[in-house]
């Protein structure tokens, strides 16, 4: 478990009773969460729990039907808010499709701190490949990313992700469609981030990945938040029922 301890400033990202439905199926119920700068909060819960329409409202890819998000302090569920703005402070990646096939790996990269934040091209490119060299990739920056391993596809996009110096980072179950022996090399370099003091909300089925990085873990079930905890509480002395049968059913797969 991580020992950064929590900044007692302004959150990075609040929640206020948020609540999204679609149709009669509400899919957030009430969501209050507050994240503090470099804190690393990794959300659990069983498959259709919320997880992902979270993270979406988030990055106002979602809105939300009631309740506020505040993003240091701005109140970015607004619907006068543009949207666009609020994005180029978040880094974002998900389980699939994060790169853009038809561009080299530097230029996915350096998209948005040349289009969004208009750095000069040689700049950006500078910046880059000091990303693509942290990870080792610094040889594929020319290539496209079909010649990239899945994990190394990944860690492209999550280096692209922080390449703008978002405020918060959100990860999607980034390693789900990973075969298992590519898993690890993406769990390091989220573990170094974390390490480095990058705010991130993470959606993950990885239990070890969350028990290993998180400093919080939130655990959601049908829409609403059972358990909030210090990760070493949460999975060795977990307060509320619920949150032991779904560790036991995990534990049990
Ligand atoms: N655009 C949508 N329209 C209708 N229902 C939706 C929509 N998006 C999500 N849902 C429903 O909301 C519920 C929560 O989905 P969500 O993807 O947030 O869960 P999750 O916890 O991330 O699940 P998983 O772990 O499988 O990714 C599911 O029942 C899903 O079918």
């Amino acid at each position: 478990m991580s020992t950064r301890s929590a900044s007692v400033a302004e959150p990075v990202l609040r929640l206020r009773g948020v609540r999204r439905a679609f149709g009669e199926h509400v899919v957030l119920d009430g969501i209050d969460l507050d994240v503090a700068a470099h804190e690393v909060v990794a959300l659990v819960g069983a498959s259709g729990s919320g997880k992902s329409t979270l993270l979406r409202t988030i990055n106002l890819i979602e809105r939300i039907d009631d309740g506020e998000i505040l993003l240091r302090g701005q109140d970015v569920s607004d619907p006068r808010v543009d949207a666009d703005d609020v994005r180029a402070r978040i880094g974002v990646v998900f389980q699939h499709y994060n790169l853009f096939p038809h561009l080299s790996v530097l230029d996915n990269v350096t998209l948005a701190s040349r289009l969004v934040h208009r750095v000069p091209r040689a700049e950006a490119e500078r910046q880059g490949l000091e990303l693509l060299a942290s990870i080792g990739l610094a040889d594929f920056a020319r290539a496209f990313p079909d010649r990239l391993s899945g994990g190394q596809q990944q860690r492209a996009a999550i280096v692209r992700a922080i390449a703008t110096g978002p405020e918060l980072l959100l990860l999607d179950e980034v390693t789900s469609a990973l075969d298992p022996e590519l898993v690890g090399e993406v769990l390091a370099l989220v573990r170094s981030l974390a390490d480095g003091g990058t705010t991130i909300v993470m959606a993950t089925h990885e239990m070890a990945f969350a028990r290993e990085v998180a400093d919080r873990v939130v655990f959601l079930d049908a829409g609403r938040i059972i358990e909030d905890a210090p990760a070493r509480q949460f999975f060795e002395a977990p307060r509320e029922e619920r949150t032991r049968e779904f560790l036991a059913r995990f534990l049990a797969d």
